[in-house]
């Protein structure tokens, strides 16, 4: 088998079904008994209820038959990244690794491809990234994403080998702008719900997008991103989608702070950790992140959505 997937969440499920239309592909759940179940009934219950699993795709909970793919693709949250790699080095430690997460290690400030150099320098790392749900891609609708890769012969191959008939992978060598953007672009979607939730009307959904693609440019620029890669797929294009879609569970958890409601802690909803992380990294850096600011304090209950919304029309007036 030529590509695996480790991690048979939304997002896992969602690309070995596209990918299993070009081939058989593995599908990796350390749950044993969630790949069995899979395995027989032929469906993700839990994380893409609807959706019929290919008869070209395999699941397993046996890491080693996983691993013998020539390409192995990491679709497991930030946080969680770097535990996988480190429970599984001896597996993975001389593999092509795809990313498939979007965030910013909360003790490190470090991103997917950052995270798997340190993990396992002998690896070579890859991120796929960009606008798509993971209902979207099972389902079969047509998605464009982000591959990025240093190595851009590497990433010829990855991007021939993992596009498949509706999902379409467009190649950068500029790991760094489509992880920031990937990454950033969560806390604007957690922002825009927010005021969306409490109200606060469609302008100043458009305000905040707006202001948050600065952010993130000043952000991921000082890091060493290049423009072009900010405007693309994994940077605008996946802006547009989370700060304007109700499927973003982001975007929802932002819906459940601007209405008071509460919000179920087991989501994955990569903008909070991230939005610490980054509100951190922009402390040190010298970096002005007002919104990215106001998501961290909006997320740990410092601050009411009235407050927040008051601090940012407050602050001085300045250039465009
Ligand atoms: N869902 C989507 O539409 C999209 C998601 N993404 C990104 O993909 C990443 C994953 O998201 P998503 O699939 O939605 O999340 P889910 O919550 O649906 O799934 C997470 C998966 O990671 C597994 N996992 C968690 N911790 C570990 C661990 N320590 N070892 C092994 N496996 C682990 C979980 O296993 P278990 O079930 O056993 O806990 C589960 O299979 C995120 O970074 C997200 O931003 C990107 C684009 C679209
Ligand atoms: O990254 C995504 C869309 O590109 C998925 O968004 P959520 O993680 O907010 O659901």
């Amino acid at each position: 088998m030529s590509v695996s997937v480790l991690g048979a969440g939304a997002f896992g499920t969602a690309l070995a079904i596209s990918l299993a239309s070009n081939g058989p592909v593995n599908l990796w759940a350390r749950n044993q008994d969630l790949a069995s179940d899979m395995q027989t009934t032929r469906v993700n219950k839990c994380r893409l209820p609807g959706v019929v699993l290919p008869d070209d795709l395999t699941i397993t909970s046996d890491l080693n038959a996983a691993v013998d793919s020539r390409i192995l693709l990491l679709a497991v949250p930030m946080q969680k990244l770097r535990t996988v790699l480190e429970q599984n080095s001896q597996s993975l430690r001389d593999k092509t690794l795809v990313a498939c997460c979007k965030g910013i290690e909360l003790n490190t400030g470090l991103g997917p491809i950052s995270v798997i150099r340190e993990s396992l320098p002998d690896a070579r790392p890859a991120l796929l990234t960009g606008p798509s749900f993971a209902a979207d891609i099972a389902r079969g609708l047509p998605t464009a994403l982000t591959l990025a890769c240093e190595d851009a012969n590497l990433g010829k191959v990855l991007q021939q080998q993992l596009t498949t008939t509706n999902l379409r992978l467009y190649r950068t060598t500029d790991t760094i702008g489509a992880e920031q953007g990937g990454a950033l672009k969560n806390i604007m979607a957690i922002a825009c719900g927010a005021v969306i939730g409490a109200g606060l009307g469609d302008s100043a959904r458009a305000a905040l997008m707006t202001r948050g693609y600065a952010e993130i440019q000043r952000m991921a620029m000082a890091c060493g991103a290049r423009p072009e890669t900010l405007a693309g797929l994994s940077g605008f294009g996946d802006l547009t989608l989370t700060c304007s879609s109700d499927l973003s569970r982001n975007y929802q958890l932002g819906l459940a702070i601007g209405r008071g409601e509460t919000f179920d802690p087991s989501v994955t909803v990569e903008g909070a950790a991230t939005a610490r992380a980054a509100a951190a990294k922009a402390d040190e850096m010298k970096i002005d992140m007002p919104i990215t600011q106001t998501v961290t304090n909006l997320v740990s209950q410092r601050l009411t959505i009235a407050d927040a919304a008051a601090q940012l029309l407050a602050r001085p007036l300045k250039e465009e």
